[in-house]
């Protein structure tokens, strides 16, 4: 039979109170909201809209501040950690339209609907606020970049991400951590 300690050393890293299994969802959801940036440059593909859209930003961090407070959570964390999100996002369009001005074959034949892609966004947006909320001992402990990083390159295999989303799957992170380069420290 495994000894004690190994028991315990193994639902110490599957337990639900892991510092993995808090910051594995903050990796996750980061990724799918980056997947939807895809319909997002597809909804904007052709129309004019930009991709920098400061108004649609502000109601993003304001909707994600008020969740945060309803939470009791730290809402200027959560916006400086949704600054990052939404950069990320827009690394994903620009690299989209860059691959479909280059070569229009490649480019989406079919346009989503902002609206529609914009709920999906919100509903990533609101299970992330809740990733947060619920992160915090995770987020300010001394493992929290490497564990993040662990999870972040899980979710890159897992997914099977090209080079433009782990590239934006970084830039979205940065801030998760306490002493992250967006943090006070
Ligand atoms: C995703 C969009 O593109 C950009 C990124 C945003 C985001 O990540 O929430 C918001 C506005 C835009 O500057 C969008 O327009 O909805």
């Amino acid at each position: 039979a495994p000894s004690g300690e190994l028991v315990r050393g193994a639902a110490a890293i599957t337990s639900v109170h892991s510092p993995y299994a808090r910051l594995r969802p903050i990796a996750v959801l980061s990724a799918e909201r980056l997947a939807i940036s895809d319909l997002v440059a597809a909804a904007k593909w052709g129309t004019g809209s930009p991709i920098d859209d400061p108004v649609r930003e502000r109601q993003v961090l304001d909707a994600v501040a008020e969740q945060a407070r309803r939470l009791g959570a730290d809402p200027v964390v959560t916006v400086r950690i949704f600054r990052d999100q939404i950069e990320a996002s827009k690394v994903v369009q620009r690299g989209l339209h860059r691959v479909w001005d280059a070569d229009p074959s490649q480019a989406p034949t079919e346009r989503p609907d902002l609206g529609e892609v914009r709920k999906e966004i919100n509903r990533i947006s609101g299970e992330l606020v809740r990733a947060i909320a619920g992160s915090a001992d995770a987020r300010s402990a001394p493992s929290c970049g490497p564990v993040l990083a662990a999870a972040a390159v899980r979710v890159r295999h897992e997914r099977r991400l090209d080079g433009l989303h782990t590239g934006a799957l970084a830039r979205a992170l940065p801030s998760v951590c306490v002493d992250g380069d967006g943090g006070e420290g």
